[in-house]
């Protein structure tokens, strides 16, 4: 059955990852699509240490992939705003279907891409940007999109539950950890999006247009991270019985939906409380 032919912008930790996912399963993917995926061409300033492109056609130009008329679908792991923005459009103008763990991107500029998509009959698929080992997007989707929705709420940055779970069992400083989740590749490129809650605003935005079936209204949403969290204020929390925990949570209420993210205090025996760290997708 003819293959379809994807290209792949950015080989970061998610590039590098999608890479040797497609590469090393490619014959359990085939059978389960019912077709072959393949990597007809990737575009990369830097390659992951993991990911081996030898033979790959490949190229630094990423809108090379975008009007390269043997790609089906494009796949976008640059992250980012506006070049992001750019390629995405690009590619959608050119008919191809996109795929992106981009959360920052469909929360800003998704109105624009779901449109441009529609008008060329595209498929744009996200479902990796918010709990990329969850399928999360799907589920509400799909799974519940007959039920009415009142709230939807959880911790949605792995590096702040990272960072606030070593700081609880293992006294550390908030830097410390940081730096750690950093080097796991946790972070987003500028960590401030993870520390100021502005990824998981990404996130939350991206959830409750889904939820509510209203448009992605990134601008609407409160947003405080955990960057002025001491080491005190988790020992002080632990000792009143509570674990602080970053949380997004949005609402129907009498006056609209809210959309709030910020550290919150959970009672210690409540399970999102025992959510800890990060926890990684099997491969
Ligand atoms: N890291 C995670 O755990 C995670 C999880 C879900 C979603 N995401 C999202 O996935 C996307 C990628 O994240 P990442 O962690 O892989 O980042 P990364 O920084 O590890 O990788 C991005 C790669 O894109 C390359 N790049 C950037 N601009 C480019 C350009 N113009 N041309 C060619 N290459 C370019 C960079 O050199 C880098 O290698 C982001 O949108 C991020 O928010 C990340
Ligand atoms: N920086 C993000 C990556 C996953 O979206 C996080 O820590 O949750």
């Amino acid at each position: 059955m003819k293959p379809v032919r994807v290209g792949i912008c950015g080989l970061g930790t998610v590039g590098g990852g999608t890479f040797n996912v497609l590469t090393r399963n490619a014959d359990d993917i085939a059978r389960r699509a019912g077709r072959p995926i393949v990597i007809e061409q990737v575009a990369h300033r830097s390659i992951h240490p993991d990911c081996d492109i030898t033979g790959i056609n490949a190229t630094s130009d990423v809108f090379e992939v975008a009007t390269n008329p043997n790609v089906d679908v494009l796949v976008e792991l640059i992250g980012g705003y506006d070049i992001a923005r750019e390629l995405v459009l690009t590619a959608i103008e050119n008919g191809k279907h996109v795929v992106t763990a981009n959360k920052a991107l469909i929360a800003v500029h998704g109105n624009e891409i779901f449109k441009a998509a529609h008008e060329k009959g595209v498929i744009v698929a996200f479902e990796a940007a918010v709990a990329g080992g969850i399928p999360v997007i799907k589920s509400l989707r799909e799974g519940l999109g007959a039920n009415r929705i009142e709230w939807v709420a959880g911790i949605i940055n792995g590096t702040g539950n990272y960072i606030l779970t070593h700081m609880r069992d293992e006294g550390r400083a908030f830097e410390d950890v940081l730096a750690e989740a950093q080097a796991l590749g946790y972070a987003e490129s500028d960590p401030t999006f993870d520390v100021e809650g502005i990824d998981a605003a990404h996130k939350l935005t991206i959830l409750a247009s889904i939820a509510y079936g209203v448009p992605l209204q990134f601008e609407k949403a409160f947003t405080e991270g955990i960057s002025r969290i001491t080491a005190e204020d988790v020992e002080q929390a632990d000792n009143l019985g509570y674990v602080i925990k970053h949380l997004g949570i949005s609402k129907r209420t009498d006056q609209g939906l809210e959309l709030r993210v910020h550290p919150t205090l959970i009672p210690k025996e409540r399970l999102l409380a025992n959510v800890h760290g990060v926890k990684m997708p099997s491969r």
